[in-house]
């Protein structure tokens, strides 16, 4: 299938006979690629050979892991040291275990047709039996390793499987500005110091749709000086893919969320739909997949992040990776990288850790050629992330007054399947709300103090989430985030009792909701109050002395 955007010049991978491995393009036809993607086409003919340490950026979606793992299956598979027994000869570091397993998926179809000269691709990651994986690893012949940085580190600690990296021919980073940023950087560098050295001669290849300068300053720990730097990104266009039109909404306040969300989705979903909604932290996406489950879409409601097992987290990615419809909330587990074949709308739910995780989730849709939308839905104390990052073709949604006027028609249904959910997942959500902004540098572009920030998500929780009061927080994982003191916060005890601060004011009542008009850079003008609708359920009893479960990170483990 072709798919260079301007629809020229794809080369059809025959082309390339004699100089591919012939199993190997007999694998790619077999899968239904006849044509080079542009990536795979730039890397596979201009790439001085096959073993040349590379920098590659591509679009999201555009075939970058078989640009990888074609190169370094042809030297496996041609070299004329052929790799030892048992040794791994190619190691592709992944920042995630869905991503990992995504890789394997493509390499072993790739090695597909190599008869009885089999290529075995394993996978080593976090959250499965550590033990029964690395007797697999150890009694076979892992010729290439698809590997999390933990589990890998966890592995190359033990001399005897260091070993059977003794032979390395070729280390790859995906998604390498994140892998070479502050979170993973670390575990990277002590991976490097486990396996040989560079001057062992393997070769280094990092693939990404996005290179912030500060990745590209520590890149050399991978990439011996001199290496080739290949891009099909022309400088000037946008970094997203021009197939997906993307818009923002914004809303008046954090605790129109879930109305909003709700009449976003009315708006843009039909019964053939399949969508991604991310949120900003786990336990958030876990309150609005609880919500949207109970009768919110008619669509099927998927949920995906990190507080989940990993059994549940690899069913799910199937099962969504199948359906030919439906609805998953995320977080940025599935952020980069996963190709989940035809989904075709992205949301994003509050501000994205920053313009690149942007442009990745993004690329969730719209991939292999296909088309589709991407949608950001803002508070407009959230709105400086647009003015910020003006090369990103985000345009204001040409309906927003009408879905932030219809988020009001469906505040009912919202407030009664909120009161139906556990205080728990609401609690959750809630210190993870807190945690996300109290850990970022976010409080500074949206102009609020720490109290301004509490202040925010009680009033999420109070009038969004309908919780009796702010739900209470352990005294600890208040001093983890850093607001220790901060008026409004209600430090729950452990025993079943809250204790509200002195000046832990009661959350201000509901405010009526705002009919608005949008304005010509899709803000919103006040018109007139309309009811809030808000029915007069008893609220249920509010549990409280559970623990926070604060999740506030903003690592791609969300
Ligand atoms: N030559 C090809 N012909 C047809 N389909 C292809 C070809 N190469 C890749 N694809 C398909 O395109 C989709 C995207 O590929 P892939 O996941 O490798 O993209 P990517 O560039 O790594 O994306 P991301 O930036 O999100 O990591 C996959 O479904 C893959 O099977």
């Amino acid at each position: 299938m072709p798919f260079l955007e301007d629809g020229s010049d794809a080369q059809p991978y025959a082309t390339m006979s004699g100089t591919l491995d012939a199993r190997l393009l007999k694998a790619l036809s077999i899968m239904g690629f006849e044509t080079m993607t542009p990536v795979q086409q730039i890397v596979l003919t201009k790439l001085p050979n096959f073993q040349s340490d590379c920098l590659v950026q591509a679009k999201t979606g555009t075939g970058k892991t078989a640009a990888f793992l074609l190169p370094c299956l042809h030297t496996l598979l041609n070299s004329p040291r052929p790799l030892p027994n048992g040794q791994v000869g190619v190691l592709i570091i992944s920042p995630t275990r869905e991503l990992a397993l995504q890789i394997a998926k493509e390499c072993e179809q790739l090695t597909s047709q190599l008869g009885r000269n089999r290529l075995e691709c394993h996978v080593a990651f976090g959250g499965t039996a550590r033990a029964s994986n690395l007797s697999k690893f150890m009694s076979g012949s892992p010729a290439i390793l698809v590997a999390t940085p933990g589990r890998l580190k966890d592995y190359l600690s033990e001399s005897q499987v260091a070993r059977r990296f003794a032979n390395i021919r070729t280390l790859i980073l995906d998604e390498a500005d994140t892998m070479l940023e502050s979170g993973f950087l670390a575990d990277v560098k002590e991976i490097l110091k486990l396996l040989p050295p560079k001057s062992a001669g393997w070769q280094g290849m990092c693939f990404s749709a996005t290179f912030p300068a500060k990745t590209k300053d520590v890149i050399d720990c991978v990439l011996a000086p001199g290496y080739t730097s290949l891009s099909t990104i022309d400088k000037a266009e946008p970094p997203t893919l021009e197939k997906v039109p993307q818009y923002y909404v914004t809303m008046p306040s954090v605790s129109d969320t879930f109305n909003t969300l709700a009449s976003l989705l009315n708006h843009e979903l039909t019964p053939e739909s399949k969508a991604i909604v991310f949120g900003v932290t786990a336990n958030m996406v876990a309150l609005y997949s609880n919500l949207f489950a109970q009768g919110l879409t008619s669509l099927q409601v998927f949920e995906l992040h990190s507080r989940l097992s990993q059994n549940v987290r690899t069913r799910t990615t199937n099962n969504f990776k199948t359906a030919s419809s439906g609805l998953i909330f995320a977080s940025d587990v599935i952020g980069r990288g996963m190709d989940f074949p035809n989904v075709d709308l992205v949301v994003q739910v509050g501000l994205p850790s920053s313009a690149d995780q942007y442009i990745h989730r993004v690329g969730r849709t719209g991939r292999a050629g296909n088309a589709g939308r991407a949608i950001i839905l803002l508070t407009q104390a959230e709105f400086f992330f647009i003015n910020a990052n003006r090369r990103l073709p985000i345009h204001p949604h040409a309906q927003t007054a009408m879905i932030v006027n219809d988020a009001a028609a469906h505040a009912l249904q919202v407030e009664r399947t909120m009161h139906t959910i556990d205080e728990t997942v609401k609690q959750r959500a809630y210190s993870s709300f807190l945690g996300f902004f109290a850990g970022s540098g976010l409080l500074k572009p949206l102009r609020m103090d720490k109290a301004g920030l509490v202040r925010m998500a009680n009033e999420m929780a109070v009038q969004g989430m309908h919780c009796p009061e702010p739900p209470p927080m352990e005294k600890k994982t208040i001093g983890k985030m850093g607001l220790k003191g901060v008026p409004g916060i209600n430090y729950g005890n452990g025993s079943g009792n809250t204790t509200t601060g002195p000046q832990a004011a009661r959350p201000p009542p509901r405010r009526p909701r705002l009919a608005v008009k949008e304005g010509s850079n899709g803000s919103h003008d006040v018109l007139s109050p309309k009811p809030a609708g808000t029915g007069a359920i008893k609220k249920k009893a509010f549990r409280n002395g559970r623990r926070g479960g604060h999740d506030g990170g903003r690592g791609l483990g969300e």
